[in-house]
């Protein structure tokens, strides 16, 4: 076919069979896009209907037999040649399915012209994975990792010519184990099929390794981290999904599989957590201390229950209304990063995450990053808390769909701080169900919340005497205040709740890294019906 200048091919325009009727379908390299629509006047609304080129998951030649629905006198005259385009279509709530357009002609030459032209479209697409890594955890959530992708996601890499070599996890940290030890560089993506525990671990992993690999010592805090380009897709399969649900907007498996077919990338700020120049852990999360570290801690006791496990301890949490002491001292993020009371969420395409791309790109340029965090001045807050949450992203999941910071961005190199002081179970109460609502969860005189590029967190035990008080901790632990035995403020540290797992050092510092890592996703997309899925809910009901 004869090339345009820059390479494109011109449009190509046929007259296509699609169910009974005649359509004129476009393919139109420039526009990205193919399109049919009615050529008969006049035209109905509605009709005209367009698949992005980059949301086409599949092209595949088909064959035509008696089984095929009835296409009216056309079967009868001629053999026909098909060719089948499966594609995404967007249903409600950010769900995505594969849905499927045969389109038919009596020519075989104009068949394949069509199908070749759209395979070498497809093959242009260079964001596509061809060769995945896949962890499934068997025992997380309702323990049906294994099923779920066995049904579901498989048989769309399978569509989508994706090979893939696939490790069913036969305890925990072998994904992060096996991580080191693989050729991970002949991969174009990890999946970890699981919940946020299991992403967690590899992301340890394919952190971990970027950093062994390229000699960053990951004990030093200050180290600036390599960033890791090998993107993870998550197949949501857990207790939580909170990091899938933030990214893409919904907790869905064949989302998420469709995710990762065509493509997407969404960069993830990462924070590292230390304890006296060692490396404990990474979060994208959340890392709560007090109430979110004392259900976490009371769960794991209770993995049995499945996902209930989280109920039951919050609600025995919330009734216990333990409160911390410690103080807080962080280094405010930039004011052109926003604000964590901004009513504008972060979505797809985000503008102040777009900036910090920039920034990051600029600095890594000019190796000048240290310089602007040394000029920062720290502020310092001491108090009695009832929860002490960090987090990287919204933390929105199916029990708090805006999160527990709605306008927190998933990669703009800032985290929200948001400390809860002790306040009244009422208070408490309140201030928890409007994580569920549309009410302003951070406008209470009892929360504070702070954009932030790094944080430190001492507990007042630690403070007084650690050695000492670590010892009565671990010998009277669950005990109260005894001057005070109504006051609910507890004489041991709480846990600090890093993404799922507990910590064992109270006294953290923590530091979030700009885009560290990238995800098969593209944030959650605007609550717009958009165009593309309008016309192709048209054409499924023409169909
Ligand atoms: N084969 C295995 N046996 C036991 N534990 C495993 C195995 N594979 C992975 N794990 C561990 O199980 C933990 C929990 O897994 P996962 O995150 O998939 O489920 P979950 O805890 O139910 O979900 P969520 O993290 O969303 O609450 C992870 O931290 C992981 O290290
Ligand atoms: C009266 C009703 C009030 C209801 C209030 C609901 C508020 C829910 C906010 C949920 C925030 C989830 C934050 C996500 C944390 C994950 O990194 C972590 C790992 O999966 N999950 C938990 O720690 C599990 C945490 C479970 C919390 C319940
Ligand atoms: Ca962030």
């Amino acid at each position: 076919m004869e090339r345009l200048p820059g390479g494109r091919r011109p449009r190509l325009v046929s007259s296509l069979g699609l169910g009974r009727r005649s359509w004129e379908v476009t393919l139109d390299e420039e526009r990205g896009r193919l399109a049919w629509r009615d050529p008969r006047p006049p035209r109905r609304a509605g009709e005209n209907c367009f698949v992005p080129i980059s949301e086409i998951i599949a092209v595949e030649e088909t064959e035509f037999n008696k089984k095929q629905r009835n296409i009216g006198r056309w079967q009868k005259m001629a053999k026909l040649h098909a060719f089948t385009v499966h594609y995404v279509k967007k249903a409600r709530n950010h769900r995505w399915r594969c849905s499927a357009a045969t389109f038919w002609c009596v020519d075989e030459h104009l068949c394949n012209q069509w199908t070749q032209a759209l395979k070498e479209l497809l093959e242009m697409q260079k964001s596509r994975p061809k060769q995945l890594l896949v962890y499934i955890n068997p025992f997380g959530g309702k323990r049906q990792g294994k099923r779920i992708y066995e049904q579901k996601v498989a048989p769309l890499f399978s569509l989508a010519s994706i090979s893939t070599d696939v490790v069913v996890t036969e305890h925990a940290n072998h994904a992060k184990d096996n991580l080191f030890e693989v050729n991970i560089y002949k991969y174009d993506g990890v999946v970890c099929v699981g919940g946020d525990g299991m992403f967690s671990e590899v992301m340890h992993g394919l952190i971990g390794r970027m950093q062994k690999d390229s000699g960053i010592d990951q004990n030093n805090p200050k180290a600036s981290l390599v960033q890791c380009n090998i993107r993870i897709g998550i197949i949501p399969a857990g207790s939580t999904d909170c990091i899938c649900y933030s990214t893409v907007g919904i907790s869905d498996p064949v989302t998420s599989a469709l995710h990762i077919i065509v493509g997407d990338c969404q960069p993830l700020d990462v924070s590292s957590v230390h304890h006296n120049n060692t490396f404990l852990k990474y979060s994208v999360s959340l890392l709560g201390y007090g109430f979110y570290g004392d259900i976490l801690k009371d769960s794991e006791k209770k993995r049995w229950m499945g996902p209930m496990r989280y109920d039951y301890s919050g609600f025995k949490t919330f009734l216990s209304h333990h409160y911390y002491e410690g103080t807080i001292a962080y280094q405010p993020a930039k004011h052109r990063h926003g604000s964590p009371r901004d009513k504008v969420s972060c979505r797809t395409g985000c503008y102040i995450c777009k900036q910090s791309e920039k920034q990051l790109a600029e600095q890594n340029k000019e190796h000048g990053l240290k310089k602007e965090e040394g000029e920062e001045e720290w502020k310092v807050i001491k108090g009695k808390f009832l929860a002490i949450n960090a987090v990287n992203m919204s933390c929105a999941c199916p029990r708090s769909p805006k999160g527990l910071s709605p306008a927190a961005h998933l990669a703009d190199g800032s985290a929200d701080l948001i400390l809860v002081r002790k306040c009244s179970r009422f208070d408490f109460l309140r201030y928890l169900v409007r994580h569920t609502n549309q009410d302003d969860q951070f406008d209470f005189p009892f929360v504070d919340v702070y954009r932030v590029k790094c944080f430190q967190f001492t507990s007042k035990l630690s403070e007084d005497n650690e050695s000492n008080v670590m010892d009565v901790g671990k010998k009277r632990f669950g005990q109260f205040c005894r001057d005070h035995p109504a006051c609910c403020c507890n004489i041991v540290n709480s846990t600090w709740n890093c993404d799922g797992e507990t910590l064992d050092s109270s006294a953290i510092e923590v530091r979030v890294h700009c885009q560290l890592m990238k995800l098969f996703a593209r944030g959650i997309e605007e609550d717009c019906k958009d165009e593309a899925a309008h016309s192709q809910s048209s054409i499924e009901q023409l169909l």
